[in-house]
């Protein structure tokens, strides 16, 4: 006899669903195949682009079965987010995290031993389920027969972070050992076949069983781009001029600049994020472009939580001033704000997968926008050297001498990011594409830097990187030994 909710026969209207609580017409192509493969009873694997709605995937699922759905979530923003917009729909949630106070805390707890919780999602950190206590009240759910579903959310950071500095990740391995037949549902962005493989060992799925649904990363309206620079010229100016051309479009249109009148919108009202790699260099881009007149906060782990607060509520609101947020890697992760305009790196991102996953919060409304990304080899040779010195450290730790798949897999992630830089040859899509083991050649309507000008992109290349000579000197030099992390 099994534990889990029994499957029935089910007459249930999901468009009704979708329609009544979610509010959307329609389903995205492939979310109700989705979907029913999870009332089913399947495990399934969701490999979707940026803003693709994987969460009403397994959200819709959660409202119509029995029992509870526990979603596995990675980042506090995420959770937060998720939960804020699920209340909005009058849908019962909770989550229970290291913010979370204890009386709220108990009262959840309280409710899912209860034997017909109200609570439909409960969202958790991977480190909460490795505790003890919640383990012995899943397993009481699960007697109960009220343990419908578990979703693990951003099921990449399994593979990325799982084997070194989260743990926890690996922890998950728990919910089939414990409940076999209780349905899982990993849901993702960004999963080479190496990392998928390593998500479905480690939470110990039976891969002939599972249902895999891969789709597209392509965002076609996404415009990708690279520009170049050297540590000798500094880069605020392009990214200032090209900003600035933006409001100035915006507001010599005539067209254009009624429609904005009428919907009562900023000429300079052009929503975007820069990530940085430091929170000094948060401050200071941001304090430098409110001085040149852009409505600029800064975003970071360093900033109270009134301070973080307000940026982000300014910024999600559209306020004046809070137009550009600068903020350090992962910012925006589960920020479903449809209207960014651009994402601009201002140095090398660490991975493919970071890169991919943050320029993926821009034009989650479907309209065109911007994903610039300012490259150096400078930046290169640091990031290798910063990597190498991590790498140096956990093996001697670890006294295994040699370096772990998990180290290796980053070493390769940082090299492809460096080629799709360096490339003046291939449409940037496509470069994405291929990293993500996609045959498919995306269409590209001149939305990136190669299709629109190849020639003028490779000139550039040329005039503005540092030479591979005076880096490699450097390196000898040991210019590139501070700790850039
Ligand atoms: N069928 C639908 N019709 C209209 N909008 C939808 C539909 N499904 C999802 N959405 C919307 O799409 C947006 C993106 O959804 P979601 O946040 O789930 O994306 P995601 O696939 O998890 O992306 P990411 O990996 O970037 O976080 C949300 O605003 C969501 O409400």
């Amino acid at each position: 006899m099994t534990n889990a909710p029994q499957k029935r026969v089910r007459h249930i209207d999901i468009d009704f669903t979708l329609k009544r609580v979610f509010q959307k017409p329609n389903f995205r192509p492939l979310q109700r195949e989705i979907i029913t493969a999870a009332l089913d009873g399947e495990d399934v694997f969701l490999q979707a682009a940026t803003s693709f709605g994987k969460s009403l995937c397994f959200q819709l699922p959660a409202i119509i079965d029995y029992g509870i759905t526990i979603v596995v979530s990675p980042l506090l923003a995420l959770m937060n987010n998720q939960v804020a917009a699920l209340r909005r729909a009058k849908i019962v949630v909770a989550t229970i995290n290291g913010t979370t106070p204890h009386d709220v805390k108990m009262a959840v707890l309280e409710d899912l031993q209860c034997g017909h919780p109200r609570t439909r999602l409960l969202y958790v950190t991977p480190e909460y389920c490795a505790m003890d206590h919640f383990r012995r009240i899943l397993r009481i759910v699960y007697q109960q027969r009220q343990l419908s579903r578990i979703a693990v959310d951003e099921a990449h950071c399994i593979s990325e972070w799982g084997h070194d500095f989260r743990k926890s990740f690996e922890g998950l391995s728990f919910f089939r050992r414990e409940f076999p037949d209780v349905p899982i549902m990993c849901c993702t962005a960004t999963a080479t076949a190496r990392v998928r493989e390593d998500i479905i060992n480690t939470l110990e799925l039976d891969a002939l069983r599972l249902k895999l649904f891969t789709m597209t990363t392509v965002r076609n309206n996404l415009h990708y781009e690279v520009r170049f620079k050297s540590d000798d010229a500094d880069h605020y100016d392009d990214f200032l001029k090209w900003l600035r051309a933006i409001y100035t479009r915006r507001s010599s249109r005539p067209v254009r600049a009624t429609q904005l009148e009428t919907r009562r919108e900023r000429i300079e009202n052009v929503s975007g994020i820069i990530y940085t790699w430091f929170r000094k260099d948060c401050d200071s881009l941001a304090a430098r472009l409110c001085d040149d007149g852009i409505g600029a906060k800064p975003y970071h782990a360093g900033l109270s939580t009134e301070a973080k607060d307000d940026h982000l509520a300014g910024w999600v609101a559209n306020k004046q001033g809070y137009d550009v947020i600068v903020a350090t890697t992962a910012f925006g992760m589960g920020i479903d704000k449809e209207d960014v305009r651009f994402v601009v790196h201002w140095q090398l991102p660490k991975s493919f997968e970071g890169f991919y996953q943050e320029a993926g919060r821009a034009g989650r409304d479907g309209k065109c926008s911007a994903c610039i990304l300012y490259y150096s080899r400078e930046d290169r040779d640091r990031l290798a050297t910063t990597m190498a010195r991590e790498n140096a450290r956990k093996s001697n730790k670890t006294a295994s001498g040699g370096l772990s798949p998990q180290a290796i897999h980053r070493a390769k992630s940082l090299q492809a990011l460096v080629q799709y830089c360096e490339s003046t040859s291939t449409c940037r899509h496509k470069l994405i594409c291929q990293y993500f083991g996609e045959n498919t050649v995306p269409e590209c309507d001149y939305a990136c830097d190669w299709h629109k000008d190849g020639n003028s992109l490779a000139m550039t290349k040329d005039r503005r990187l540092a030479s591979e000579e005076w880096c490699s000197t450097q390196r000898e030099a040991g210019a590139y030994d501070d700790e850039y992390d």
